[in-house]
């Protein structure tokens, strides 16, 4: 039973997340599909309810060896069970120091039931046949105190090869220099780039890394995010032009070097094609009509127009960049000509977008627009990883392997780069439960405890792929803050003292400087919080008049039909026609039409909640005895006027003003901190200066009415203060407050900012 408010929203998020489950099951059941868990869970289902078929399986087996029995979870050990006939030999490798699979399930405490459950025993490896003597004297000095499985002696059969290194850097740039110096070190000693690999954490830290590395002219066989790199970029607006409404990609495209044109040509291209409503490849055909354009521009943007002659809607992605790229353009030319480790890069990686090209047309995405929704979703789900690896026909290369750790599992390397070895990056932070278990699931939760011996684990897996070398590296600052050594160094420092690397002069790009706008009197509160947003998108969106096509998620869908028909029945309501119900649903059923979450798999569950909670909105306005008071209110702030429109204003019975945001989704700690609760208040402030005002949010999924305070609120319009001057300085770069939200973004594609890099 939910007493408290933590364990009430965990039960309801639990039983949502239950709902969720049970159509996504169907959904799978209608496909005839299974998922990962499914062939384990399907397997052992069939064994444990069919005897004669257990039966069979059990005599066809008489051995059976398990490797990296430390990961074995709850469906798989009982795979084994039901699998291994009474007095069957079960042979089983485990390493509980290796044991990083904890959270998706992995139980460790198999190892230790293993002898009582299989009548075995248990033998110690003493031999490292794998590692020099440095670098087993490490890992087996940071093993001594592990949680999991504390110590552990080997004995180096290699003998005395091998050397540790340390090193330590002011930035992170000046760690990646550090770690060029440790490969050169290696390569010195006879050590092939190819021969090495960089172990991080995360993704997001080995993007980080190697971007710097990349422009130290270190060839790596890793591409980051393949859909945010820079020439990917250029491809992917090539493609989007036309494709994507609103021409929006030519921004780019025009801007390579082989047109010569500028933004302004682009956009003035882009307008007449919109004027003339014809496409903007057919714009580029008629440049000579189209004023306004440079004169080294004219030139370029007519051949870019000769190169994309005769593509049209039917055009696949395929066809346009092979086309492009091969038979028109000279876009390759430079890199081909160059041969250096970043050309190599780029062309593996344009290889690479091809080959994905290739299998996304075929798996029936074969539009460019299709193409481009696909990549934008696969970004939004941060589920590009397997596109980071570099294709197999590349793996020939010389060049420094970069992998997680998690990926590096059962793999060595003559030499092993561990960077970022700080605070909060190794080990990890522990990240909350978003949706606890329901208490009969409890056991399942991973501790913190848990956590905290995985993490030493992965360090211990880092650690011991190393063969000859073992180079550790950080930096005392990754953000603006300081960042402390990781608390896994001190078993180590000892045996490598950290050695200090000066920063490195690797010459950053000048931010991009932009005219300023003409300066304003009055601004819309929508237009500031998309300045705060992204200074860089408010500039495509607002000043640039640049629209293009978005990615939105079911969930937002959702919303946005939900809070269109509020603003409806709020209207309605105003104007003193309050909605029937009917009236309501019959609204909510022309924008579900029109911009509705139409043919998703979880749409009736989407429609379901949107129904109740309109159902909600008519009934709480008929309960309602106050007056309304609705429209555009401007608030002065510093000079400038900035324009909102409240959601509801209702003036109650006894003289209060209550002025409602009305949220559909679930309450949030955030939502009190959003910045226009502020502006509210001050609005209403000089709008009803001798009245009580309330300022609060409305709950429609739960009805619920929570007054906001106004404890931040000189922050909060300073915000706003700030993005009006920072407009009117000509701030525009992109610097996406979320930068999770950047693939639903139009400009994504045109954009020079990569997630967790720029
Ligand atoms: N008896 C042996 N003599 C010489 N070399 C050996 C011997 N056994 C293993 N090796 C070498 O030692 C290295 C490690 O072996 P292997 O990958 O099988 O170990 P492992 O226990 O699976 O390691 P881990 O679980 O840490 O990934 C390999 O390079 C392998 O060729």
């Amino acid at each position: 039973m939910a007493t408290t408010e933590e364990q009430r929203e965990g039960a309801g998020k639990a039983l949502e997340l239950a709902a969720i489950y049970e159509i996504y099951e169907e959904l799978l059941h209608e496909a005839d599909a299974v998922d990962f868990g499914d062939l384990v869970l399907l397997a052992t289902l069939v064994l444990e309810q069919n005897d004669d078929i257990r039966a069979e399986y059990q005599q066809r087996f008489e051995h059976i060896l398990v490797d990296e029995y430390q990961d074995v979870n709850l469906a798989s050990a009982r795979l084994l069970r039901a699998l291994a006939r009474p007095g069957a030999d079960v042979w089983v490798v485990a390493d509980q120091r290796q044991s990083i699979y904890r959270f998706r399930g992995a139980e460790p405490s198999n190892v230790a039931r293993f002898e009582a459950e299989f009548s075995g025993e248990k033998r110690s490896l003493k031999i490292n046949y794998r590692s020099g003597a440095a670098v087993v004297r490490a890992f087996q000095s940071f093993a001594a105190n592990m949680r999991s499985s504390s110590g552990g002696s080997w004995t180096a059969s290699r003998g005395e090869v091998g050397a540790l290194g340390h090193i330590v850097g002011p930035s992170l740039a000046a760690e990646a220099a550090g770690i060029r110096a440790h490969i050169e070190q290696a390569r010195a000693d006879g050590i092939s780039y190819g021969e090495q690999v960089i172990l991080a954490r995360s993704h997001l830290t080995l993007a980080r890394i190697t971007g710097h590395l990349e422009k130290l002219g270190v060839p790596l066989l890793y591409l980051g995010d393949l859909f945010e790199r820079p020439e990917i970029r250029d491809l992917l607006s090539l493609v989007s032009i036309d494709a994507e409404p609103g021409g929006i990609g030519l921004a780019r495209v025009a801007q390579l070097p082989d047109y010569d044109a500028t933004r302004g040509d682009a956009l003035s291209v882009i307008a007449w094609a919109k004027e003339n409503r014809v496409s903007v490849i057919e714009a580029l055909g008629r440049i000579d009509e189209i004023a306004d354009i440079s004169q080294g521009g004219r030139a370029g943007l007519a051949r870019l127009g000769a190169e994309l002659q005769d593509f049209g809607p039917a055009t696949t992605p395929w066809t346009l960049l092979t086309t492009w790229l091969f038979e028109r353009s000279s876009y390759l030319a430079p890199l081909l000509e160059a041969n250096d480790p970043k050309a190599q890069q780029q062309l593996v990686a344009i290889y690479q977008l091809l080959k994905v090209c290739g299998e996304m047309v075929a798996a029936g995405h074969s539009t460019r627009r299709q193409f481009l929704a696909r990549i934008r979703r696969i970004e939004a789900l941060n589920d590009d990883r397997v596109y980071r690896a570099v294709a197999s026909e590349a793996s020939g290369m010389d060049a420094v392997r970069v992998m997680t750790i998690h990926g590096s599992k059962g793999l060595e390397f003559r030499a092993v780069h561990l960077p970022a070895l700080a605070t909060t990056y190794m080990p990890a932070n522990r990240q909350g439960i978003r949706c606890p278990p329901p208490p009969s699931l409890a056991h399942l939760a991973i501790r913190p405890e848990g956590h905290e011996a995985e993490e030493e684990c992965l360090f211990f897996v880092g650690l011991s792929r190393a063969r000859d070398f073992l180079f550790l590296s950080r930096a005392e600052r990754y953000t603006s803050r300081n960042s402390t050594p990781s608390k896994f160094l001190s078993a180590l420092t000892s045996l490598a003292p950290p050695r200090r690397h000066a920063d490195s002069a690797v010459a950053t790009p000048s931010a991009r400087q932009f005219a300023p706008p003409t300066i304003r009197d009055r601004y819309e509160e929508r237009e500031l919080s998309l300045y705060l947003q992204c200074p860089a998108r408010y500039q495509y969106e607002r000043l640039d008049g640049l629209r293009g096509a978005t990615d939105d998620a079911p969930y937002i869908r959702f919303h946005r039909c939900v809070y269109r028909t509020i603003g409806w029945i709020e209207a309605q309501r105003s104007a003193g026609q309050p909605a029937t119900l009917d009236e309501a649903q019959a609204e909510l059923a022309r924008d579900w039409a029109e911009a509705g979450p139409v043919g998703h798999g979880f749409e009736a569950y989407y429609r379901s909640s949107a129904d109740a909670m309109i159902a909600t909105m008519v009934d709480v306005i008929a309960a309602e005895t106050g007056t309304y008071d609705r429209g555009e209110w401007e608030i002065l702030l510093d000079g400038k006027l900035v324009t909102v429109t409240p959601d509801r204003v209702i003036v109650a019975a006894d003289g209060t003003v209550h002025v409602q945001r009305i949220r559909t989704g679930r309450k949030t700690k955030s939502e009190p901190e959003n910045r226009v609760y502020a502006l509210l208040r001050e609005g209403a402030r000089t709008r009803y200066p001798v009245r009580t005002v309330v300022i609060e949010t409305f709950y429609l999924a739960t009805r619920e009415t929570v007054p906001v305070l106004s404890r931040k609120d000189d922050k909060l319009l300073a915000e706003y203060r700030q993005a009006i001057a920072d407009i009117e300085a000509g701030q525009f770069a992109p610097a996406p407050k979320d930068a999770r939200r950047c693939p639903s973004c139009q400009c994504y594609f045109i954009c020079d900012y990569v997630q967790g890099v720029s």
